[in-house]
């Protein structure tokens, strides 16, 4: 009997580390037989995609930007997640609704009841009871200081819309990822991300080992740890 889908998404500020290690992850997965669908928000479809560069680059105001990521949202679960998940897959997505709850909610001070009734509507999906909303099967969620995050990036590329905002803005968005993983601390895996990327690559795969995901410690390149 093939195996159920599973859906994982990675969090973090900007420069916490995500992007280094997902494709290994990937890999590891795959080396143990299950087959992988990597995305990322805002995108993951042609129109999503449309989206992201005008979020990312076009100036706009909070609901505009809200509305057009909760868009591409929809859009990305119709066309790719849960087709992903239905057959089976594990659907690794490089960010999704706690990211918009900790940018636009925390960074930008966005009404969470108005976030959340969006999330309610947007996730709502088929499956297994007839008010069913999609949620993460888990949430690796890379928790950084803005400090470190910032040496990281600096000057390493262009900053986007939300790269370029200051510290106090990534300050209040790691506080919004706190308290997302507060409300749900069984969903949440916390890695801690200012560890060597050696030992942040033990901590997300010990995450996957521990849940019966990976059958043992691997090396990002599919092989032993
Ligand atoms: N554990 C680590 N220690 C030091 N530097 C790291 C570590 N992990 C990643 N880096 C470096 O930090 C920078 C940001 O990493 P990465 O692109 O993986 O972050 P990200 O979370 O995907 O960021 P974004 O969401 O902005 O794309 C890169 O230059 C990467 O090589
Ligand atoms: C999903 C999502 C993303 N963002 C922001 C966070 C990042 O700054 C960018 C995406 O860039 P990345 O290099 O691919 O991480 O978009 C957001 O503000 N709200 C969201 O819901």
């Amino acid at each position: 009997m093939s195996k159920p889908g599973l859906f994982i998404t990675f969090e973090g500020i900007d420069g916490a580390g995500k992007s280094t290690h997902i494709e290994g992850l990937a890999t590891a997965l795959r080396a143990q037989g299950r087959t992988v669908t990597l995305t990322r928000e805002p995108g993951g479809t042609p129109l999503a995609e449309k989206l992201r560069a005008l979020v990312l680059n076009d100036a706009m105001d909070a609901l505009t930007e809200a509305l057009l990521i909760f868009a591409a949202r929809r859009d990305h679960l119709q066309q790719v997640i849960e087709p992903a998940l239905a057959r089976g897959d594990v659907v690794l997505c490089d960010r999704f609704t706690d990211a918009t709850f900790a940018y636009q909610g925390g960074g930008r001070g966005f009404d969470f009841a108005v976030l959340s009734k969006l999330e309610q509507w947007v996730q709502a999906v088929p499956g297994p009871q007839p008010d069913f909303v999609r949620q993460p099967d888990l949430t690796v969620w890379f928790d950084l200081a803005p400090e470190i995050a910032a040496q990281r990036l600096a000057g390493a590329r262009l900053p986007d819309r939300f790269e370029a905002q200051p510290i106090e803005f990534f300050r209040r968005v790691a506080e919004g990822y706190g308290q997302r993983a507060a409300q749900a601390p069984q969903r949440f895996a916390r890695i801690d991300a200012a560890q060597d990327r050696h030992k942040v690559w033990q901590q997300l795969t010990s995450a996957f080992v521990r849940r019966g995901w990976l059958a043992i410690m691997v090396a990002p390149n599919g092989g032993p740890a």
